[in-house]
């Protein structure tokens, strides 16, 4: 039996549609993305308190070799021959992406008619993606000139 590895890698969870291995027409299936994936972006002893949102966890002074086990990069594309190749591509428009909207525009919490801050409910439901759900939030042009840029 031939054996196609397939990887969940935005669906790691109990809802994925290859949640376990499969067999189909005498092709194996095999659901190894979930596990593998899944245990190494939330390995406890790489990321204390796996599941919170500690950016700065990334800034912490450490040695070579767990600053290389850390990075996301490390692993999320993929290893060896089928590593993606989609990864420089993926990487630089990520950091284009960011750095133009730090340049160009206020982001903050939204705020209701009195003035106070509404506090964002961030929910993951998107079994596919990790993406949240729609959560009201405040984004404004930094200048006029940042108005003129973003506008074009
Ligand atoms: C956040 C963005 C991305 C992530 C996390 C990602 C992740 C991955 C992973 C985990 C694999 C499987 C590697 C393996 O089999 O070991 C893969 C394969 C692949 N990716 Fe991506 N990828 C991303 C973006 C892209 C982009 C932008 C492109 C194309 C422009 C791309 C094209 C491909 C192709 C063609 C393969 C198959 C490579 C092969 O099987 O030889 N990916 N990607």
């Amino acid at each position: 039996m031939t054996t196609i590895p397939i990887l969940t890698i935005g669906t790691a969870d109990t809802r994925s549609p290859f949640g376990s291995d499969a067999s189909r027409h005498g092709w194996l299936i095999a659901c190894t993305g979930k596990y593998t994936y899944r245990a190494i972006v939330r390995d406890e002893k790489l990321y204390p308190n796996a599941h919170a949102f500690v950016p700065e966890r990334f800034l912490e002074e450490t040695d070579d070799v767990t600053k290389k086990k850390m990075d996301p990069k490390s692993y999320v594309f993929g290893f060896g021959r089928r590593r993606c190749p989609g990864a420089n591509l993926t990487d630089s428009s990520l950091w284009y992406l960011m750095v133009c909207m730090m340049d160009t525009l206020d982001i903050s919490k939204a705020t209701d008619d009195f003035g106070n801050v509404i506090e964002p409910k961030v929910d993951f439901n998107n079994s596919v993606f990790r993406i949240p759900d729609p959560f009201q939030v405040d984004i404004r042009p930094r200048s006029e000139q940042a108005l003129k840029v973003i506008s074009h």
